[in-house]
């Protein structure tokens, strides 16, 4: 087993299996090192040289990137270079002027051992090369909840560590799926804030006209069917915990007033003029590129700030094949089922090592589950993922004789009834299953379902467990 000890490769070693993956593996500390040096740096010759080790590399003018770049054609975050299975990749981040390699302009390429970047009128000269104290460390695969043995994820877990002991508000980042609400709990329960109030808002789950008052609360009479005051909540969480799920879905109009909240510790109900002290620990969380709208303005830089004090990037699935077989035991542990631990031999791990798994650790998860109860576990049982989960939708057809209001509702629809039928047919109707799926709370699925009134259309009988929700709007 001695090549299942390293895991500076991103898949599981060839031959690794459930039953032979050690308890405490060991994991090499070499670090992936970029050697960044700015040869001209906004027109003007420079030279100098900054050494970056380990994750995501960001570059632009605004302080807070890695590389800080004194170039007013520089976006404020520009571009980030991010360690990948084939070396280094470099992301624009929707800049204004671009991101430019081997005289191309580019939206996402890999990078080679050595490359020049062209950014506004500033160019680097990029060289990958990884630390060179090798050394391997045992390691140990669980925090709380969180499994995860990788390089990657042991970051992760010491970061979280200190996160956990300080009280700022942080910020997790992370495609769906890859366990940032498992990340938020982790934080919250080791942290000063354990036995305080934690509470849970969905941003993409409310309809936006509601936002304002479930963050809060409101006064009666403050709209049509306040029909009582309400608290919100940072109220209900005062002395605790806020975790904003989906916050890149805040709407433009009630960032200000959450700005506010952040930075006076103070919030006003809807529908009422006094102010009402709380002291609150903002966790916030989203799958969508935050610095991307900060650049394109849907999103308000300060608040963005004021969230992310820290910010915490949760690694995609792919990133991190070697944790395979230890999420899969993690997962039977669970579910008690160690009996089905033959299905995970070292060829099926083999070959859930070359799958995409766009639905990260979820996907997994429920692929387990599956494989579980249908005593199967080849991928051929994986339904397809639902289709918000492609991350390379194509642009829809736009009618520009409708005007935008209706255009955008219509195509909002057709998404919503296409995306709700998929998920409950992936689900085979199960409503709590297609939630977790879908990543949204089952109330709201099933508000979805009965405006659709899609469930009617699926083949498969619909189950409804008992089984109460974790995530839920505060009421
Ligand atoms: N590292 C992990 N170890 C064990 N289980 C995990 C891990 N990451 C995620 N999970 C499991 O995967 C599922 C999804 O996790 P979670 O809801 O935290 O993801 P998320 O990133 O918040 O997703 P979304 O953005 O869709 O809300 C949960 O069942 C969670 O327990």
């Amino acid at each position: 087993m001695g090549r299942a000890e390293t895991n500076t490769i991103a898949a599981p070693p060839p031959g690794s299996s459930l039953r032979t993956v050690p308890l405490r593996p060991l994991i090499d500390i070499a670090q992936p090192r970029l050697a960044l040096t700015i040869e001209v740096e906004g027109g003007r010759p420079s030279g100098r040289t900054i050494v970056h080790d380990g994750d995501v590399c960001r570059i632009g003018t605004h302080a807070s990137n890695d590389l800080a770049l004194d170039d007013p054609s520089v976006s404020r975050f520009h571009c980030r270079i991010i360690p990948d299975p084939h070396g280094w990749r470099v992301e624009d981040l929707g800049s204004l002027n671009g991101t430019v390699v081997s005289n191309l302009r580019v939206l996402n390429a890999v990078l080679p051992v050595e490359a020049v970047i062209g950014i506004g009128q500033s160019v680097i000269r990029i060289r990958s090369t990884s630390t060179t104290d090798k050394e391997l460390v045992s390691v140990t695969p669980q925090f709380g909840g969180l499994t995860g043995t990788g390089r990657t994820m042991q970051k992760l877990f010491a970061v979280l560590e200190k996160v956990a002991a300080s009280d700022i508000n942080c910020f997790i980042n992370g495609e769906s799926g890859t366990g940032k609400e498992l990340v938020a709990t982790e934080i919250v329960q080791r942290g000063v804030r354990a036995d305080k109030p934690f509470v849970v808002v969905d941003c993409g789950a409310i309809s936006p006209t509601l936002v304002e008052s479930e963050l809060f609360g409101h006064v009666r009479g403050a709209f049509t069917g306040a029909d009582r005051d309400r608290v919100g909540a940072f109220e209900a969480a005062d002395g605790g915990t806020v975790f904003l799920d989906e916050v890149g879905e805040l709407p433009l109009a009630v960032q200000p007033k959450l700005l506010r909240a952040l930075e006076q510790r103070e919030i006003r109900r809807v529908g009422e003029t006094k102010t009402r002290k709380v002291n609150v620990r903002v966790i916030s969380a989203t799958n969508r590129d935050l610095e991307r709208e900060v650049n394109n303005g849907s999103f308000r830089e300060d608040l963005y700030f004021r969230l992310a004090v820290i910010t915490v990037r949760v690694p995609r699935l792919r990133e991190r094949l070697e944790d395979l077989p230890y999420l899969i035991r993690a997962f039977i542990t669970q579910l008690g089922a160690e009996h089905s631990e033959h299905l995970f031999g070292p060829d099926v791990i083999e070959e859930l090592s070359r799958h995409e798994w766009p639905g990260n650790v979820r996907e997994l998860r429920n692929f387990v589950e599956r494989s579980v109860v249908l005593q199967n576990s080849r991928m051929s049982v994986i339904p397809p993922p639902p289709p918000s989960v492609a991350s390379g939708a194509r642009a829809p057809d736009v009618d520009v004789t409708v005007p935008y209001k209706v255009a955008k509702e219509n195509l909002v629809d057709g998404f919503e009834r296409a995306y709700v039928r998929a998920v409950l047919a992936a689900c085979k109707g199960n409503l709590t299953a297609a939630a977790r799926m879908a990543g949204i709370d089952r109330m709201y699925l099933h508000r979805l379902v009965q405006k659709h009134a899609t469930r009617d259309q699926v083949s498969s009988p619909v189950s409804e467990p008992s089984s109460a929700q974790q995530r839920k709007p505060v009421e």
